[in-house]
């Protein structure tokens, strides 16, 4: 599992470190040069002869850009700092220099010839303008002007130069993952004693490129922030059933979805929780889901987690009750519930944290509008992650935001960023098998569920990850559709379970 800490949290880290005398800032320069070193060497064949060009701010990022610049300059690297602030980093300025390294002052306005043919000839540009320092409001003053060409310069198919982040891409919002204004998209992020939530909060994850950790003696106290579930993760989470399992204890899923007018989604919905390895799938309304899947028993029944909404419309009464009646069973008999698409606004005011809301973006919008804030889609992509919290603290639920980055939060500080699927996902009815898979993960594991109220978080973070990685199983590359993702999920369960059984 990948943690992450917020910038309070970092600095509290260093502060004892920084009174003792720690040289951290020569351990996280020696660390980023080594690793730009390392790329070089990749990208070129030898790190001696190429030209890195540091883009440099005023604070400590600019410093630890300077003495990685400086280090570079001594393994014979041909060095430019543009800097674009009077007074940059004084030790790290005066150790370029000694190192050899060129100094290049960017005015605001129009970049100077010098500074354009230095961008132009980089093999590596090192974006240290802004790290944890950032405050809100995007890169300002002449940094912000480095910006736009640094993007035309990689949109030369190969031949732009290798970008890597300085601790954090600069400008990013460091804890809410947020860009207040256009971001330097790196290839490689290399930052310094912990990743923060912005390295894996869309939209911000998107500029971060790998990830790199340099050790620089952090102790982290106190909890994480946000984390992202790996592959070795999931054989702690999933149901896997014990050899004297029988169907009953595997889970039953209820699954109300599909109407007239969508009956598709029923079958989907019904795919995710069958491919997923429930003990058995009811199916309530009048879809053709049993001529699809012979193995789902058709009306009701006991059931240990539901998946209610996908493909229920508006003006579909029989389905919006039945919908209704398991969330309120949520809350009077402890079953988990999936509440998807149509279901979303059958929410009573107050639900707890084993329903589990799944919307997209748009969804959130009009979910969070009829509570009474005014959002529109545009402000939840923006900050994905502000707007799920929201929701959170609205509703009681565990709420999962689908989108290129899902993030998922739950109660107690619960909260997770999982970027496993390929764009290819964005495709209809891919949301109707996740919401399948996760009624089925819920099921297995409804037990535990009711004993630990962040566990459906946890839950929803690894059906997210089964289907993300299930749409790149399904045909590596290219173009999937629902159905087939829902076909990959056994495969991919299996792959990363590793043919262990309990
Ligand atoms: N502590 C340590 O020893 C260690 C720290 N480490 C390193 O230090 C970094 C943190 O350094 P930091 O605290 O100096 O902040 P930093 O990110 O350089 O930015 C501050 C500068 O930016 C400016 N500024 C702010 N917002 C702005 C905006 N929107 N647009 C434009 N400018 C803006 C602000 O100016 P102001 O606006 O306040 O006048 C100020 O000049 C951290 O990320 C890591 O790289 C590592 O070496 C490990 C050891
Ligand atoms: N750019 C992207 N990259 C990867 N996955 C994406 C991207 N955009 C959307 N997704 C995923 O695709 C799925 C789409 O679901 P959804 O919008 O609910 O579709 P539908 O309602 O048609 O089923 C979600 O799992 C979402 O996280
Ligand atoms: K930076």
């Amino acid at each position: 599992m990948l943690l992450t800490w917020d910038a309070a949290a970092v600095r509290a880290a260093e502060e004892p470190l920084l009174r003792d005398g720690a040289p951290l800032m020569a351990r996280a320069a020696t660390g980023l040069a080594h690793h730009v070193a390392r790329l070089l060497r990749g990208a070129r064949g030898a790190v001696r002869g190429a030209h890195a060009v540091l883009l440099v701010g005023g604070g400590n990022n600019g410093g630890d850009t300077l003495h990685a610049g400086a280090l570079l300059a001594r393994r014979g690297v041909r060095v430019t700092a543009l800097t674009t602030v009077a007074h940059p980093h004084a030790e790290g300025l005066a150790a370029l220099r000694t190192a050899g390294g060129r100094v290049l002052p960017v005015p605001d306005g129009d970049l100077p010839a010098p500074v354009r043919d230095a961008l132009d000839g980089a093999d590596v540009v090192l974006d240290g303008l802004l790290g944890l320092g950032a405050r809100r409001g995007g890169v300002r003053g002449p940094g912000a002007g480095l910006v736009a060409p640094l993007a035309d310069l990689r949109g030369r198919a190969g031949a732009g130069p290798l970008v890597v982040a300085v601790d954090l891409p600069s400008g990013v919002g460091v804890d809410d993952g947020t860009c207040a204004g256009p971001v330097p998209v790196a290839d490689v992020t290399v930052t310094f004693g912990a990743p923060q939530p912005a390295h894996v909060l869309p939209p911000a994850a998107g500029a971060v490129g790998d990830l790199v950790v340099v050790d620089i003696g952090l102790d982290l106290a106190g909890p994480p922030a946000v984390a992202r579930l790996e592959a070795a993760d999931v054989v702690d989470l999933w149901p896997v059933p014990s050899a004297s399992g029988h169907k009953y204890v595997r889970g039953v899923v209820g699954v109300v979805a599909g109407s007239a007018a969508y009956p598709g989604a029923a079958v989907l919905a019904t795919s995710g929780a069958l491919r997923a390895g429930v003990g058995m799938v009811r199916y309530l309304g009048d879809a053709p889901v049993v001529a699809a899947h012979p193995e789902v028993v058709a009306g009701p029944g006991r059931v240990q987690a539901w998946v209610v909404g996908p493909g229920v419309g508006p003006d579909d009464d029989v389905q919006r009750s039945r919908a209704r009646d398991a969330v309120a069973r949520a809350g009077s008999h402890g079953e988990p519930v999936v509440v998807d698409a149509g279901a979303l606004d059958l929410l009573p005011p107050h639900v707890p944290p084993h329903v589990v809301l799944t919307p997209h973006a748009g969804e959130l919008a009009t979910l969070l509008t009829a509570r009474g804030a005014a959002v529109s889609r545009a402000d939840v992509e923006a900050s994905p992650w502000e707007h799920a919290r929201r929701a959170h603290e609205a509703t009681g639920a565990t709420v999962l935001l689908k989108g290129p980055v899902t993030v998922v939060v739950g109660p107690h500080g619960a909260a997770y960023a999982q970027a496993d699927g390929p764009p290819w996902l964005a495709t209809a009815g891919a949301g109707d098998v996740l919401a399948g898979v996760l009624g089925a993960v819920l099921a297995g594991r409804a037990a535990d569920v009711a004993a630990d109220p962040t566990l459906p978080a946890a839950l929803a973070a690894l059906a997210a990850l089964v289907h993300g990685r299930a749409a790149h199983a399904a045909n590596p590359g290219g173009p999937v559709t629902a159905s087939a993702v829902a076909d990959a999920v056994p495969a991919t369960v299996a792959a990363l379970l590793g043919g262990t059984a309990r």
